[in-house]
């Protein structure tokens, strides 16, 4: 049996007067999984995720958001946590402070130790009792997110979580996103950063110019791009060169491209190649004495789609 969607959203409009921010979106998330939202500047991202915080309504289409339909009501729907535009804490108010308040507005039972843990968790427990005023845009990203996990949603929305974050608070809030998603909490995130995507999320939504370009598995996305650019490093480059070149559906790229063979390239080799040409090469340098000592794509499969999609 499949797993229960937590949104389920048909052709969903969104005007602001002459803007169409959102047009004709067709969106399924399972209950439990990680969803990313992709797009340029001015996709709808924001626009969209408004919506399942219930803080903008459809101009058209319906959907359903855990038990409720899509918001006619301008208030966030029981069992939905999050935030756009940055977390909203209270400057004056400690972190400790800003957590108790959360849970004490939420009506969410929890105790002392819960709150501690938390802030354990987001990695400011040395900071508790200092007021947010001072606090760096990562830490006060962490502290909306711990504040958002204290009320146990059901659906976690977040505009850009990781913004501000140094690794090591980009590692925390990965962490807590992952926990979460294994206990069966949604969590619907947007993000420029298309690694974080890609090491978070199950399946992501591409928009462009307010419409689904792309939705689904990031496995399905790198399955339906043709062909990936490569780098590739081995123990012996000219032969590598000489075996790729001779190898059907392996196009050279860059310096390599329709150049003279080098005697002595020291250089990564940059090819192009579609996946059943790439095993095909990687076979023929093994049987070619040459070692593959590295072969990566230049750009992932989500960089790669994003940059077609938008042409650029
Ligand atoms: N309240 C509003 N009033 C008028 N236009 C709006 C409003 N909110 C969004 N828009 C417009 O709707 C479109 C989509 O905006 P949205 O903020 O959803 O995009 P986004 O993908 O989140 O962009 P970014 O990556 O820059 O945050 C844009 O053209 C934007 O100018």
């Amino acid at each position: 049996m499949s797993t229960p969607l937590a949104i389920r959203i048909r052709a969903v409009r969104k005007h602001f007067g002459d803007i169409i921010a959102l047009d004709d979106v067709d969106l399924d998330i399972p209950t439990g999984q990680i969803h990313g939202l992709v797009g340029p500047n001015g996709a709808g991202k924001t626009t969209l995720l408004g919506m399942l915080l219930g803080l903008t309504a459809p101009t058209a289409g319906e959907g359903q958001i855990l038990d409720h339909q899509l918001a006619r009501t301008r208030a966030v729907p029981a069992g939905v946590a999050g935030f756009l535009d940055g977390p909203g804490l209270y400057p004056t108010l400690t972190a400790r402070q800003n957590l108790t308040s959360s849970l004490a507005l939420s009506g969410v039972r929890s105790n002392d130790d819960t709150v501690d843990e938390m802030l354990e968790t987001v990695g400011l427990s040395n900071v508790a009792h200092e007021r947010v005023r001072g606090f760096s845009l990562g830490m006060r990203q962490r502290l909306g997110l711990a504040a958002a996990v204290l009320t146990k949603p059901r659906l976690l929305v977040l505009d850009e979580p990781a913004n501000g974050l140094d690794p090591a608070g980009k590692r925390q809030v990965h962490d807590v996103l992952t926990d979460l998603a294994a206990r069966g909490t949604t969590v619907v995130l947007s993000s420029h950063r298309m690694d974080d995507v890609e090491a978070l999320c199950d399946e992501v939504t591409i928009l462009m110019s307010g419409r689904v370009a792309f939705t689904g598995p990031l496995a399905k996305l790198a399955a339906e791009n043709d062909s990936l650019d490569y780098r590739l490093v081995t123990s012996d480059p000219a032969s590598a060169r000489r075996i790729a070149a001779a190898t059907h559906g392996i196009h050279l790229r860059g310096a390599d491209e329709g150049m003279a063979a080098d005697p002595a390239p020291t250089r990564p080799l940059l090819l192009a190649a579609a996946t059943p040409a790439l095993d095909e090469l990687v076979s023929r340098l093994a049987r070619g004495g040459v070692a593959v000592r590295e072969l990566t794509p230049v750009l992932s499969p989500l960089e790669a789609a994003f940059l077609t999609l938008t042409d650029s």
